[in-house]
């Protein structure tokens, strides 16, 4: 039999604990109509992601597999998330980058749409913005970049590259499309995924409600 080039039990360690937490923000309407793809950090070299396509909200062992930094599938005949580029990329910029979660809420992508044109979202004076590293008061503020979409996925990555050499946030909207968050473990990414879902949904409504009133 040949021999995995990763830990089967890292493996096994990685999925499980995202078929728990997946299921969790499928359940908050997060992942609608097999939206969204999830990973974590294997080694130095790999990756575990979500299989293309799949239901997040009931995912398996059987819907994960490991992909390089290239975003090359790696013991496995399945096909990766078709954003997969957009999580390697991030794991082989940061080497503090564990886990990298993208979701399609409501929120986010309201959100995408009606700031797409100024290009970021700013956040200020909340007192959530204290869920991300650096932040130490409510009173600040922070731009949460926008991204055009693009099905061009080498070409979004570099897009996201260029942006990430001005930007510090754990993450970034792509218009029309969601959020990807990203964190030094599983805990922090998801941390930061809330974080900017719960200000996005407040940004929202407190521009709606000011505009009525
Ligand atoms: C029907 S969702 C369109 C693709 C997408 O945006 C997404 O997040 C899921 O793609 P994947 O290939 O990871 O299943
Ligand atoms: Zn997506």
């Amino acid at each position: 039999m040949a021999t995995l080039p990763f830990s089967a039990n890292d493996f096994h360690r990685c999925a499980q604990a995202l078929i728990a937490t997946t299921r969790e923000l499928s359940a908050r309407g997060w992942t609608p109509a097999t939206s969204s793809n999830f990973s974590l950090r294997l080694d130095d070299r790999h990756a575990v992601i979500t299989v293309s396509g799949r239901d997040k909200g009931r995912l398996t062992e059987a819907d994960f597999m490991v992909v390089d930094w290239r975003g090359r599938a790696v013991a496995s005949e399945h096909r990766p998330s078709a954003e997969t580029l957009l999580h390697t990329r991030l794991y082989e910029r940061f080497e503090d980058v564990g886990c990298v979660l993208h979701t399609h809420s409501h929120a986010q992508t309201v959100a995408s749409r009606l700031f797409a044109e100024a290009g970021s979202v700013r956040l200020a004076g909340y007192e959530l913005l204290k869920a991300f590293p650096g932040q130490d008061s409510h009173d600040t503020a922070v731009e949460l970049p926008v991204l055009p979409n693009s099905q061009d996925m080498p070409a979004l990555a570099d897009q996201v590259d260029r942006m990430l050499d001005d930007h510090s946030l754990p993450g970034y909207l792509i218009d029309g499309h969601g959020l990807y968050a990203w964190g030094a473990d599983l805990d922090a990414a998801r941390r930061h995924l809330e974080a900017f879902d719960f200000l996005l949904a407040a940004e929202l409504d407190l521009r709606r409600l000011r505009a009525s009133v």
